[in-house]
């Protein structure tokens, strides 16, 4: 087995890295473990728009990712400690989670907390959830990783994934909300997320004969950051590959109401826009909705789309911002 703490804090990068290990190392037992700067980590089966708090996202530049994984969406900071099974298919029954997170319930027991897994893929103490599961096979591997929320900001993991269910029709998969705690209100103040992380590293080096610690090599970086350029740092992948979906906003504005519908295909572009309301304008709206056909459901295109065209044509005294606020 080989022991892999990763040395980056970036979201793209740890996310890609589970990738590239699956491909890089087809064969290998692996345990790796990363920490993320804020983050949200959707599932790969989920409506990313739907599940986040765009505006709040943006401002506090908290990254996107989606992962290879299904299950929900969940909130990551220095705070929140990642760690990742990498096993060969097959060797592992891929309904039971149990395998993979008893390391973790073994030493928090250790530590005096009365830490347990609870329904398929949560750990909770005291009735609150702090490690959401998740798992994955591919290319004769299976990953099964984990959260462990040790001393994250709570108040920014709920603001970040507060949604408005109202404005997205979908197949996607929902997340779970649940209430959730942080480790550290279980342990020792003076403990911090790395104590956690090398307290798992050592566990592991006891418990598995002829694990390692794995340092990755400059070509592991540079295979990571490619799969980051060409996927995890895209739009297409972290918010496009969403199911389709039909989105609903309305907004009463100084000038009139006004109504916004669209018809969104899997890959994020607009295939049917509808817009409806009693401003009062030159042109006619279907020349407006025409032009959002085919364009992608993102803010940046729209807003560039809009600072094209003479918005006055269309919707009169509605000001571009009220506009733009419509289709979030
Ligand atoms: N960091 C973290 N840890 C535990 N629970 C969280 C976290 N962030 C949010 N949540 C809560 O879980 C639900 C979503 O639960 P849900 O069950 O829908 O989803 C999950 O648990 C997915 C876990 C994915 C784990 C991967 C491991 C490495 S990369 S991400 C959310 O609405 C919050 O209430």
């Amino acid at each position: 087995m080989l022991i892999i703490d990763s040395p980056s804090h970036d979201a793209y990068f740890n996310i890609a890295l589970e990738e590239y290990l699956l491909y890089k190392y087809p064969t290998e037992d692996i345990f790796l473990l990363y920490i993320n700067a804020p983050s949200i980590i959707v599932g790969k089966f989920q409506n990313t728009l739907a599940e986040i708090n765009l505006d709040y996202v943006k401002d506090k530049n908290i990254k996107v990712v989606r992962r290879m994984s299904g299950g929900g969406t969940v909130y990551h900071d220095l705070g929140n400690l990642n760690f990742s099974f990498h096993t060969l298919l097959g060797t592992y029954d891929f309904m039971d989670f149990s395998q993979f997170t008893e390391p973790v319930i073994h030493l928090l027991n250790e530590l005096n907390v009365p830490a347990k897994l609870e329904g398929r893929n949560d750990l909770l103490v005291d009735g609150k959830k702090f490690s959401g599961n998740a798992k994955l096979a591919r290319n004769g591997k299976m990953i099964q990783h984990g959260t462990i929320l040790f001393n994250s900001e709570m108040s920014v993991l709920g603001d970040a994934l507060k949604v408005n269910p109202l404005k997205f029709v979908d197949k996607a998969v929902k997340s779970n909300r649940a209430r959730v705690t942080n480790l550290i209100d279980f342990l020792p103040d003076d403990m911090i997320t790395d104590d956690l992380k090398e307290l798992l590293i050592e566990e592991m080096l006891e418990t598995n004969e002829g694990a390692t610690i794995y340092q990755l090599s400059d070509e592991d970086i540079k295979g990571v950051n490619q799969l980051i350029e060409e996927k995890y740092n895209t739009w297409d992948w972290n918010f496009g590959f969403s199911p389709k979906y039909n989105f609903k906003n309305a907004k009463k504005v100084p000038a009139g109401f006004i109504e916004v519908h669209l018809d969104v295909e899997r890959g994020g572009q607009i295939e049917k826009a509808k817009i409806f309301g009693d401003f009062f304008a030159s042109k006619p709206i279907e020349e407006f909705e025409n032009l959002l056909i085919n364009k992608n459901h993102d803010i940046n295109t729209l807003n560039k789309l809009f600072e094209s065209i003479d918005l006055t044509e269309y919707f009169g005294k509605v000001t571009k911002e009220e506009i733009i606020e419509l289709f979030k």
